[in-house]
C-alpha cells in the first residue's frame, strides 16, 4: 500500500488509482471510474466498488451477484471475483480502513476525532464530549453507539457501537463537508480487533474503564486489554486520557507510550480529579480539578458512573486546550441520555427507569446508587442478550440479587441462542442471593409485573436493553422499546389501580 498520507486526487478515481494505491497491478477495465467503496453488497449503489472481505459465516464474494445487480463495477478481495474486475490483496480487512480514509481524502485530518474506548460509558463520555466541544465553541460531529449526528442536524440511528471502516471514513467525510471542525466517536473494541478505525487519525483517545464483557469474542481479560491498549499508540493518536479507578486503568497509563492524562473519582494524584460528588435523584452534582482550574459542575442525568464519564470528557477537552468552564458548561446541557438510567414518567408516585446495564461492572457501579435513592423497595427487570459472553450470565444475576429486593428474569434478545437457557444462567445467580426471583419470559408481562403494587419510594428499573428498540429471536426481529412498554406499563397499573399514582 502506498503511503496513508497520499490524499486522493479530486474529481474521478479509477480502478487503476485504487490498484495503485494498494501496490497491485492494474485489473483489467483500469480506467472504470469508481463511486464510493462499500464493503456490504447489501448497501451497494450504483458504480461503487465492493469491498468482499471474508468473515465467520459467510465470504463477501458469495454476494457477488447481489453486488453487481445493486451496481457495483469492480471488486477489491483476497481473491478473483468471478465476474467483476478485481483488485486482489491478501488480507482485504486490513486494508478498508486505509483504503477508504484515502477515498475519501483523509477526513480524520481534517477534522479533530475524539475517540472514546472502555467496558462502560463510552456512548454517555461520547454524547457529553460532544455537547462539550458545542460549548467550547466547535462544530462536532457524533458517532455512538446510539446516534450518528452532523452539524447539520442530520442524524441517523446505527447498527453497530462502531461503523465498519467504509462507512466510519465516509460519515467523517460528511462531517468534513457539512463543516465540522471535530468529530466525537464511540470506539469498541470489535472495532479495534476488526480494523474498523485503521487509518483515523486521533487527536485524543480515552479509555473509561474495563470489566468483564465480550469474553465470547476476546478470550480473556488479558487478550480484551490489550486490543484496548493498542489503540493507545502514537501511530494513532496524539495523547491520551485514562481513567484510573480500575487497575485496567492503572496499567495502561503506566504502559502507555502517550502524554496521559489521569482521571479518577478518588485518587488526589490523579490530573483530573472529583470532589464534592453528590448524586440525587434528579440530578448528580461535583467538583472537577484540571490542571487549569476547578470547576463546578450540575449534571441534569442520574448516578456516579456518570461523575467518572462527564470528568473524562472534560478531561479530554482540556487537555485539548479548551477552557474548562465553557466545557463544563457544554457538558452541563446533556439532559438525559437515551437508555441510560432514563427516567419515565406517566404520574406515578414511585420512580421508573430504563437503564443498559448489561455487565456485572456495570452494575456495581450502578445499582448501590440504586439502592441509596430507593427507601423502599428495588425491583429489577433483568435478562442476557444472546450471543455475548455466557460467563457473565449467572454474574448479572448474582449482583442484581445483591442489591435489588426482586429480580425478574425475562427475554433481552436471546439472538441465535435458547432464550430458555439465557433466563436459566441468569436465574442460577440471582438465586444465591436472598432477593426474591421471578421468571417471567414474556418482557412486557415481566415489566407489568415488576410494576404492579409499586408506591411511594419504590424503584423499578428495566434493565439491558437501553435504546436498542427490537428483540431479535432467531431470525425474527420485534420492535420492542423499553422505555415506551414501561411508561404504557405504569399508565394501565395506575388506571387498573394496581399502583400508586402521584
Ligand atoms: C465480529 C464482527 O464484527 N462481526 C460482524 C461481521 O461478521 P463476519 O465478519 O463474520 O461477516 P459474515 O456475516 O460472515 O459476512 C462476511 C462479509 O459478507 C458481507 N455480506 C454478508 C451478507 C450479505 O448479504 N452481503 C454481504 O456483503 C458482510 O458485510 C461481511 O463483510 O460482519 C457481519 C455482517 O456485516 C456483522 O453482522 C457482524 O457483526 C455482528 C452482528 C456484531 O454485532 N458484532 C459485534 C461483535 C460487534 O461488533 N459489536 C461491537 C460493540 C459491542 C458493544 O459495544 O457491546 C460494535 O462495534 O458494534
Ligand atoms: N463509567 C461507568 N462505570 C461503570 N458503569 C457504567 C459507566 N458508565 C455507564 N455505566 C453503565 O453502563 C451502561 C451503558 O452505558 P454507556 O452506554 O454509556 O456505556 P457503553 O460503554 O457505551 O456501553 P456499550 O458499549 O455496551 O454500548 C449504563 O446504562 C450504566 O449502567
Amino acid at each position: 500500500m502506498r503511503s496513508g498520507h497520499l490524499t486522493r486526487a479530486t474529481g474521478v478515481v479509477t480502478l487503476g488509482d485504487v490498484a495503485s494505491f494498494l501496490g497491485r497491478d492494474s485489473p483489467p477495465d483500469a480506467a472504470r471510474p469508481v463511486r464510493d467503496v462499500c464493503d456490504d453488497s447489501r448497501a451497494v449503489r450504483p458504480g461503487d466498488l465492493y469491498l468482499a472481505l471474508p468473515g465467520r459465516v459467510h465470504h463477501g464474494l458469495d454476494f457477488e451477484r447481489d453486488a453487481i445487480e445493486r451496481g457495483a463495477v469492480a471488486v477489491v478481495s483476497d481473491r478473483v471475483a468471478d465476474r467483476l474486475p478485481t483488485v486482489v490483496v491478501p488480507h482485504p480487512r486490513a486494508v478498508a480502513g486505509p483504503l477508504a480514509s484515502w477515498f475519501h481524502g483523509r477526513p480524520s485530518s481534517a477534522l479533530e476525532v475524539f475517540g472514546v474506548t472502555g467496558t462502560n460509558g463510552k456512548t454517555s463520555t461520547t454524547h457529553f464530549l460532544h455537547a462539550g466541544l458545542q460549548g467550547a465553541g466547535r462544530t462536532p460531529g457524533l458517532v455512538s453507539g446510539i446516534a450518528i449526528s452532523s452539524s447539520d442536524g442530520t442524524a441517523e440511528r446505527p447498527i453497530r457501537t462502531t461503523p465498519e471502516a467504509t462507512v466510519l471514513h465516509r460519515t467523517l467525510a460528511t462531517f468534513v463537508h457539512n463543516g465540522c471542525d471535530s468529530a466525537a466517536v464511540e470506539v469498541s473494541s470489535h472495532a479495534v480487533a476488526e480494523h474498523r478505525v485503521d487509518a483515523l487519525d486521533f487527536a485524543v483517545l480515552a479509555f473509561t474503564n474495563l470489566g468483564r464483557d465480550h469474553l465470547d469474542y476476546h478470550g480473556t481479560m488479558e487478550n480484551y486489554f490489550a486490543v484496548k491498549a493498542s489503540l493507545f499508540d502514537p501511530e494513532r493518536t496524539r495523547s491520551a486520557v485514562v481513567g484510573v479507578d480500575d487497575a485496567w486503568g492503572r496499567r495502561l497509563a503506566a504502559e502507555c507510550a502517550l502524554p496521559v492524562t489521569t482521571v479518577s473519582t478518588s485518587d488526589p494524584a490523579a490530573d483530573v480529579l472529583a470532589t464534592d460528588i453528590d448524586c440525587g435523584d434528579h440530578r448528580t452534582a461535583f467538583r472537577a480539578h484540571t490542571p487549569v482550574g476547578a470547576v463546578d459542575l450540575t449534571l441534569p442525568v442520574l448516578g456516579p458512573h456518570q461523575v467518572s464519564n462527564a470528568l473524562v470528557a472534560l478531561a479530554v477537552l482540556v487537555s485539548g486546550g479548551h477552557d474548562p468552564d465553557a466545557a463544563a458548561h457544554g457538558i452541563s446541557t446533556v439532559h438525559g441520555i437515551p437508555g441510560r438510567l432514563e427516567p419515565v414518567t406517566a404520574g406515578q408516585s414511585f420512580t421508573a427507569l430504563v437503564d443498559y446495564m448489561h455487565n456485572p461492572s456495570g452494575q456495581r457501579s450502578t445499582l448501590p446508587y440504586l439502592r441509596s435513592i430507593t427507601p423502599g423497595r428495588l425491583v429489577l427487570v433483568i435478562g442476557a442478550t444472546g450471543g455475548r459472553d455466557p460467563g457473565k450470565r449467572g454474574d448479572l444475576g448474582a449482583v442484581a440479587g445483591h442489591w435489588a429486593d426482586t429480580v425478574i428474569v425475562t427475554d433481552e434478545s436471546p439472538g441465535d441462542d435458547r432464550a430458555d437457557v439465557l433466563r436459566d444462567d441468569v436465574l442460577a445467580g440471582a438465586r444465591t442471593t436472598s432477593a426474591r426471583v421471578l421468571e417471567v419470559p414474556d418482557r412486557r408481562a415481566a415489566i407489568d409485573r415488576a410494576v404492579a403494587g409499586l408506591t411511594e419510594g419504590d424503584t423499578v428499573v428495566v434493565a439491558g436493553r437501553g435504546s436498542d428498540r427490537w428483540q431479535q429471536f432467531g431470525s425474527r426481529r420485534t420492535f420492542f422499546d423499553d422505555a415506551t412498554e414501561l411508561y404504557e406499563s405504569v399508565v394501565r397499573a395506575i388506571s387498573a389501580g394496581r399502583s400508586a399514582a402521584r
